[in-house]
């Protein structure tokens, strides 16, 4: 009998279409945070590069290149430009909500297993976001970048 093999799982970066992609991605979102009243304010005097360096970081924590710990100051740098800012929950909500759009108008993947992985991931980063950017917070600044996963497999016909 003949089992048919099983493709090996994509990264989520791969699956999502790699760096270019995401600098899509990022670049539609943070025009829109921009023109958001609730945001604005707070990314008003954001790097010119910003969006390129968060694509970069989505890139390593999705499976691709780990270049945001070899060129942009790793774990540590993207803990230390949320310290002290108060993100707040409804900031933090609409950053989500703000991003999840993104994603439908970069034409990313629409399958529900990435899909689940990407507003997975969102959530709990932008959780995390909220709590060490809070007064006083004292985050572990040593810590890798986080790798995230599929939360399960995603569909993909046999190979033959
Ligand atoms: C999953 C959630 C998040 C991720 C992965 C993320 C990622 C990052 C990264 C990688 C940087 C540093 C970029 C660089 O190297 O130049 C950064 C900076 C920053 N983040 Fe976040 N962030 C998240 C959530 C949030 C939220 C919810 C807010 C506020 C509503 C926020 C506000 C900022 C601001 C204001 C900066 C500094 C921008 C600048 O001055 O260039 N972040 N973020």
């Amino acid at each position: 009998m003949i089992v048919p093999e099983t493709p090996p799982t994509p990264t989520l970066y791969e699956w999502a279409g790699g760096h270019e992609a995401l600098v899509k991605l990022l670049t539609i979102f943070y025009g829109h945070v921009l023109e958001d009243p609730l945001l604005e304010p707070v990314f008003r005097h954001m790097d010119p590069h910003h969006a390129e360096h968060v694509a970069v970081w989505l890139g390593e924590v999705f499976g691709g290149p780990a270049a945001y710990t070899a060129n942009h100051g790793g774990h540590a740098h993207m803990i230390g430009r949320h310290l002290g800012r108060g993100i707040t929950e409804p900031q933090r909500r609409r950053w989500v909500t703000l991003l999840l759009d993104a994603a439908d108008e970069a034409g990313l993947p629409a399958d529900p297993e990435f899909r689940a992985a990407f507003a997975g991931y969102v959530e709990w980063g932008s959780r995390l976001a909220v709590l060490f950017s809070a007064p006083g917070a004292e985050p572990n600044l040593h810590e890798p970048v986080p790798r995230w996963d599929w939360p399960m497999p995603p569909w993909q016909p046999p190979s033959s």
